[in-house]
Order: structure tokens, then C-alpha cells, then sequence
């Protein structure tokens, strides 16, 4: 019989998808999978659990919860020779890896996805020694998502990364960085820098509006120095895609990318602090298969006939 394990974190989003666990597990027993469930105490425990689930040689693995939860459950399986297929459903405050692959919050049509079975084998990005499926950065404003405290973030939802990310905007202090991607070399005072695995970030379905997620490429989005007004002009175009042609963003795709600053910067990735920077990017094609829609998502590079 095949076997599934359901990780879930209790705190995520608004707190709802305890109420839900006996709905899912009987459609996982429907579909004809023994499954059992491990909730997620604190930071590490997701990962924890994924790394046990390999080595029980678990089929599925599905990870409920938000963007922190798919990080964690993620860097639990990349490493390991034997990868079970993954399962979704989104129950954080953003969802962004979520949204990127067209995946609903709603419990019952995330649970459809898994049951109904078709899956992709999907990109993910490797950072030093970590993992990661949306995004690595470095900034003043990249900063933001690993402050909003857990509890702001179920009361205000995804409102409390705007809160604290309009907050930051007057510190945002240019760095010097040197970035190396796939033989070429940029040199330049920058305010921010995304390596993007998907086209999804901090809700902004637009940022990365030409990713792939199974193309082997990052999509690397520079933003260089400029002055104040000029930064909450770009805030405004980013929401409406525009921002990809303003002089001061350099959009690149690159499979390689290194980064050093010549000050003290995190690096974020998927929201979570990912340590100081320099940092080595490498994207993994079609590393983790994955339980999509069977949709055709233009972020995929072969299309559904
Ligand atoms: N029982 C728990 N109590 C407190 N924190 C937990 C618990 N279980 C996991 N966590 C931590 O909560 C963090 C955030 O979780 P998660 O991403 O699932 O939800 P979210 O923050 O609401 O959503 P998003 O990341 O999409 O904004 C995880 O990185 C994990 O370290």
C-alpha cells in the first residue's frame, strides 16, 4: 500500500487547517494511501519530520502550511537520493510557491491536485548548503518577511509584510555588490537583488513575470541605486509588471550565480533568514517532483497538448 505523511504547522496562516486534517486524511485513505500525520512544533521540525519520511521510505509527502513550512519540508528531502513526491496545501499567510504553480488555498481543491495524481518534476534552487523554491535575497527591503513576528502575521495576514516593508523603505542602504552568473560579471551599487525560482514573490505575481519552473534558470532581477521617490515609484510598477523595463532593474536568467557585497548583508531565502552573505546559487532542474494541476501554466517550458 502506498504510504503518505502529512506535515502540517499549526501556526500558520489564520490557524485553520487543524479543523481540516480529517477531511484530508480521508481523501488521502480514499485514493488509497495509509496515511498518518506529524504537526510541527517549532523552527526545524518540518524539515525534521521530511528527513524522517525519507528515511521511512514514505511515497508522498505533503507539507500544509505556508511558504516556511514548504522551505523546511523541502530542504529535508533535496539532499537525499530517494525524493517522494511532494504535495501542497497552502495554509500560510502568502503562498507564493503555492501560487506559482496554480495550486488553491481552498483544502478541498489542493487535496483534488494530490488525488488526482498528475505531478511535474520541478526546479529548486540550492544556496551553500540550503534549499529553496521561490526566492534568495539580499536587501534592506528583503529583509522584511523574517521580522513580521508570526502572531502579526495571522491577524494582518499578508498585510503585515506590506506594513513593515513601508516601514523600511527610508533605510534602505545601497551595497556594493559583485555578481558573477554563468560567465558574465556585473559591478555595481545595488539596493536589492532576487534570485528568482518562480514567478511569485512576497504576493507580487509579477515580478518575475518570464520564469519557468522547470527551465534550469534562475531569473535574476538587480536593483540599482536611486533615490528615494524614485524607489516608491518602482514599488507601484512592480504591481502592475511594469517594472522590468525601468533603467535601473537588469533582468538575467542564469543556471550559476554568485553574490558578495562589501558589507553585512542576510540573505533571505523563502522568507527565512539564510544567513550572511556572499552567497553561491545553483538551480537544480527538475530536481523535486511536485503535484500540480493538470492546467496549462505558461510557467512551464512544455505545455499540456
Ligand atoms: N508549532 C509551531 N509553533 C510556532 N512556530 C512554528 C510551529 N511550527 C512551525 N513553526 C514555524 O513557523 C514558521 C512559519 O510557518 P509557515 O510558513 O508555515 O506559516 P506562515 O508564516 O503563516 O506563512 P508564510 O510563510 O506563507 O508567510 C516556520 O518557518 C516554522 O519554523
Amino acid at each position: 500500500m502506498k504510504r503518505a505523511r502529512l506535515i502540517y504547522n499549526p501556526t500558520s496562516g489564520k490557524e485553520l487547517i487543524k479543523k481540516r486534517l480529517p477531511y484530508i486524511l480521508e481523501r488521502l485513505e480514499d485514493a488509497g494511501y495509509e496515511a498518518s500525520v506529524h504537526a510541527t512544533k517549532g523552527p526545524g521540525c518540518a524539515k525534521h519530520a521530511a528527513e524522517t519520511a525519507v528515511k521511512q521510505r514514505y511515497d508522498l509527502v505533503i507539507a500544509a502550511g505556508g511558504d516556511g513550512t514548504i522551505f523546511e519540508v523541502v530542504n529535508g528531502l533535496a539532499e537525499k537520493e530517494y525524493r517522494p513526491r511532494l504535495g501542497l496545501i497552502p495554509s500560510g499567510t502568502t503562498n507564493d510557491f503555492a501560487r506559482a504553480l496554480e495550486i488553491p488555498r481552498n483544502v478541498k481543491a489542493a487535496c483534488d491536485i494530490i488525488v488526482n495524481g498528475f505531478s511535474r518534476e520541478l526546479d529548486i534552487g540550492k544556496a551553500d548548503d540550503k534549499y529553496f523554491v521561490n526566492i534568495a535575497a539580499g536587501g534592506a527591503l528583503s529583509e522584511v518577511t523574517y521580522e513580521v513576528p508570526s502572531k502579526l502575521k495571522t491577524v494582518l495576514g499578508s498585510l503585515a509584510y506590506y506594513f513593515r516593508g513601508i516601514r523600511k523603505l527610508p533605510f534602505m542602504t545601497p551595497m556594493n555588490a559583485h555578481i558573477e552568473y554563468d560567465g558574465h560579471v556585473y559591478d555595481g551599487d545595488i539596493v536589492l537583488f532576487l534570485v528568482c525560482n518562480t514567478n511569485s514573490v512576497g504576493g507580487f505575481e509579477r515580478l518575475a513575470s518570464k520564469s519557468k519552473l522547470d527551465d534550469g534558470q534562475f531569473d535574476l532581477i538587480i536593483i540599482e541605486k536611486m533615490i528615494l521617490p524614485k524607489l516608491l515609484g518602482l514599488g507601484i510598477q512592480t504591481l502592475s509588471g511594469k517594472h522590468l523595463k525601468h533603467a535601473k532593474i537588469k533582468y538575467l536568467k542564469a543556471n550559476s550565480i554568485s553574490i558578495s557585497v562589501e558589507r553585512d548583508v542576510k540573505l533571505n531565502l523563502d522568507g527565512e533568514y539564510g544567513g550572511m552573505l556572499k552567497g553561491e546559487f545553483k538551480n537544480l532542474k527538475r530536481h523535486l517532483e511536485i503535484y500540480v494541476p493538470r492546467t496549462d501554466n505558461k510557467h512551464f517550458s512544455e505545455r499540456l497538448c
